[in-house]
């Protein structure tokens, strides 16, 4: 951990002690390069399997525990995963997966309007990932935000060693990054060994959501769901709620619309 980070664990364990309001974090504090290499070896820590997760850390209040206590205690956030611990859920947890959530408008965005539902971020870049894990612990501060949490993770190489087979029941990826140049393209976050692993994940009847502004990545994502025995293009998308969620909510949605850019959305559903 570095000392920045030390100060800032240190300043909200104060705050809490104090019982002062957690402030939310400034954006402007967590900005880094935008792009990672997700083919490169993860250098962070990462669960063998799914049992090793421990969703009490992810959602205490599920599990009757101090909310902004044991996020804080844990490691440096998001919280990776606890060996000394092996729970073992009967039921899955996580509801809805944002793979590649950036700065999480689109989890907190779930989480309000989904209070049932359990949201999980899975981000690579460790700055962005503290600032939606910063965001988490103010709101659930304010008593909000209990039903949603992320990880810093390079969901390309780990998924599966979070969720089990058939458990999601929603999948996002919006704005991923198009990796233009084609010797580049083994880089894209939807391919038909993803797309597979994504199938198997999801729940039958479940759906991903596939989004972004770059009409020629969009042409890829269409290509290859179509193509896959796994997914049935959904064609009513106006029909579903989730679908309206992601045109706006996230950060890079957002940006296009400023920018008055089209945006172009599949949605599939499991087979
Ligand atoms: C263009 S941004 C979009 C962020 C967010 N979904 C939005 O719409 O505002 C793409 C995000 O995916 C993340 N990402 C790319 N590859 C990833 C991977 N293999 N695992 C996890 N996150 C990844 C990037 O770090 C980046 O934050």
């Amino acid at each position: 951990m570095n000392t920045t980070t030390e100060n800032n664990k240190d300043n909200q364990i104060e705050q809490i002690e104090k019982k002062v309001k957690i402030q939310k974090p400034k954006k402007a504090d967590f900005r880094m390069h935008a792009h990672v290499n997700p083919l490169n070896e993860t250098l962070f820590p990462y669960p063998l399997n799914y049992n090793q997760v421990d969703w009490s850390l992810h959602y205490p209040k599920k599990f009757g525990k101090d909310p902004l206590k044991l996020y804080l205690n844990t490691l440096e956030y998001p919280i990776a995963y606890d060996d000394q611990v092996k729970p073992e859920y009967s039921e899955s947890i996580v509801d809805f997966l944002d793979i590649g959530c950036g700065f999480g408008g689109l989890c907190f965005a779930l989480s309000e309007n989904y209070p049932d539902k359990y949201t999980f971020g899975m981000e690579i870049r460790g700055k962005v990932v503290n600032f939606v894990g910063e965001k988490i612990r103010a709101l659930r501060d304010e008593g909000q935000a209990h039903n949603v949490s992320v990880i810093r993770t390079n969901t390309m190489r780990h998924l599966p060693q979070y969720f089990r087979k058939n458990s999601l029941e929603k999948i996002f990826i919006c704005f991923p990054d198009p990796h233009f140049k084609k010797k580049n393209f083994r880089r894209r976050i939807v391919n038909p060994g993803l797309l597979s692993e994504y199938a198997y994940l999801l729940k039958p009847s479940g759906r991903i959501y596939c989004i972004t502004d770059v009409e020629e990545l969009h042409n890829w994502h269409v290509q290859h769901l179509e193509k896959h025995k796994m997914f049935k293009r959904v064609q009513d998308v106006e029909q579903d709620s989730a679908a309206k969620l992601i045109w706006n909510s996230t950060e890079e949605g957002q940006k296009v619309e400023r920018n008055k850019g089209s945006k172009f959305i599949i949605v599939c559903e499991k087979v």
